[in-house]
């Protein structure tokens, strides 16, 4: 039998010891397994409470159990689901007999996922978004995760690639009625506007992304700066946990330290880097050049001074090209951010900030609530109008390009002869197709599902 044909089994819930699990299956065998363990199939959609007995008669656990004759099912398949007690050997017990029935076999990461959309249950950027809702870990995450598994970029590409095909089979009926090969400009005209009308559609939702796709990755701010200014104390107010070390020697940090935070939904992954500073030990030239290196790949920069030196940039400016200090807070072209810590040593003595510069105390938390407010602000900037954005991933993001491309060039190509508009109204219906997972190669299919959870 075809592995896509034998019927699949998984604990679709959390890492046991839980106090419930839930394992499900899903195939033509489905019924038989509740059978086999029940008894009888129970009335379908409604949870019952059964003893789950093995082959020998020998009780299982007692059990809530659920009948989803397909197609009306999660998969489109046969499912049943077992809810049972969380504990390993609950579960081994169970696993054991249901691998029992003929034809049944542990399901792959994904599998669920990619027999419901087989069975036309969601198209790819749903599958997507359930992914996404399943790895989401802040609020924005979750939201992001929701629309895209709504189906909202998949029912705008379904739209425009029917819109496609319409404006296409305008211009390909012209050009059978012509035998000179000029299409008739009533046909011509309509197939225009429409074409016109879907680039733009496609280009505004392109436009409108901003970073949304990192969303899912979240943002990465570095804190760098000279050594000793106080960036692990700052790293650990920010995580609100002791995660780097912090003591009077300069040249404390040395590898690269990473926390995750939630702030105000948006993901962020801060760094804690080592001072920067010219140095004849090897290990901390090493802890130098990865600081540079990952401040350089940072998306914000929190450029930490000293109270004593404040605002010192011409002896040390140590983040190199692209990403220079400019010395002032521009939300747009933001990537430093600069931070004048230890100001409770200089209270009194009026705090001469640079233009631009923020004052804080890391070790007492002064400041520390307005450098996350500010955090939160670039991150809202950086991230876009993401209650807005339809686009997740560079994959999506690239059909649409291609699609839009395409629709271009067929604008361009229209004077020129319809064969070859039509063409590239072709590719761009392709590339909406393969958006939506209508026409994929195999290989792609596996590359996403793969990542999926077990059980999913
Ligand atoms: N007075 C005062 N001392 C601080 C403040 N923040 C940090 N310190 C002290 O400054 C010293 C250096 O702090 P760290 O957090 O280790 O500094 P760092 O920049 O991570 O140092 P390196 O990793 O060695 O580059 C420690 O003794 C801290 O207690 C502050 O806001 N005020
Ligand atoms: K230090
Ligand atoms: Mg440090």
């Amino acid at each position: 039998m075809h592995p896509r044909d034998q019927t699949i089994f998984a604990l679709s819930s959390g890492r046991p010891p839980s106090a419930i699990a839930v394992v499900r299956v899903s195939g033509s065998q489905a019924g038989a397994v509740l059978t086999a363990l029940t008894g009888q199939l129970p009335a379908p959609r409604q949870a019952n409470r059964r003893l789950l007995r093995d082959a020998a008669g020998q009780p299982i656990d007692d059990s809530v159990v659920l009948w989803f004759p397909g197609p009306a099912s999660a998969t489109g398949e046969d499912v049943a689901e077992f809810h049972v007690h969380g504990g390993r050997a609950v579960l081994a017990a169970l696993i054991a007999a249901i691998s029992k029935i003929q034809n049944t076999r542990a399901a792959e990461a994904g599998e669920f996922t990619r027999r419901a959309f087989e069975n036309g249950k969601l198209d790819l950027t749903e599958a997507e978004g359930l992914d996404d809702l399943i790895h989401a870990d802040t609020d924005r995450q979750r939201r992001q995760a929701l629309r895209q598994l709504q189906g909202l970029l998949g029912n705008r590409a379904r739209d425009w690639r029917e819109r496609i095909i319409e404006a296409s089979a305008l211009i390909e009926a012209g050009i059978d009625f012509s035998d000179e090969g000029d299409v008739p400009a009533e046909l011509m005209a309509p197939a225009v506007k429409a074409i016109r009308a879907l680039h733009d559609e496609i280009t505004e939702v392109l436009a409108a992304q901003g970073h949304a796709e990192r969303l899912r990755d979240g943002m990465v701010v570095a804190i760098a700066g000279p050594p000793n200014v106080g960036k692990s104390t700052l790293m650990n107010q920010l995580a609100r946990r002791e995660v780097a070390i912090v003591s009077p020697h300069a040249g404390t940090t040395r590898d690269v330290i990473e926390v995750q935070l939630d702030l105000d939904g948006y993901p962020v992954t801060v760094i804690d880097t080592a001072g920067i500073r010219e140095t004849e030990d090897p290990v901390e030239q090493e802890g130098v050049r990865r600081a540079r290196a990952r401040a350089e790949d940072a998306d914000l920069v929190l450029w930490l001074e000293d109270g004593d030196h404040p605002a010192d940039r011409s002896k040390a400016s140590p983040i190199p090209t692209r990403k220079r200090p400019s010395g002032e807070i521009d939300f747009r072209g933001l990537t430093v951010l600069h931070v004048r810590n230890k100001i409770d040593l200089v209270a009194g003595e009026g705090t001469d900030l640079a233009e631009g510069q923020i004052g804080i105390s890391a070790s007492r938390g002064f400041g520390v609530p307005e450098l996350v407010n500010l955090l939160v602000g670039f991150a809202a900037t950086f991230f876009g109008e993401s209650e807005g954005a339809l686009v997740t991933r560079a994959r999506q993001r690239e059909l649409l390009y291609r699609a839009s491309d395409s629709l271009h060039r067929s604008l361009e190509l229209v004077e020129e002869g319809e064969e070859l508009a039509a063409e590239e109204l072709r590719a761009a219906a392709y590339a909406l197709g393969r958006l939506l997972g209508r026409v994929d190669v195999e290989d792609v299919l596996g590359a996403i599902f793969q990542k999926f959870c077990i059980g999913k």
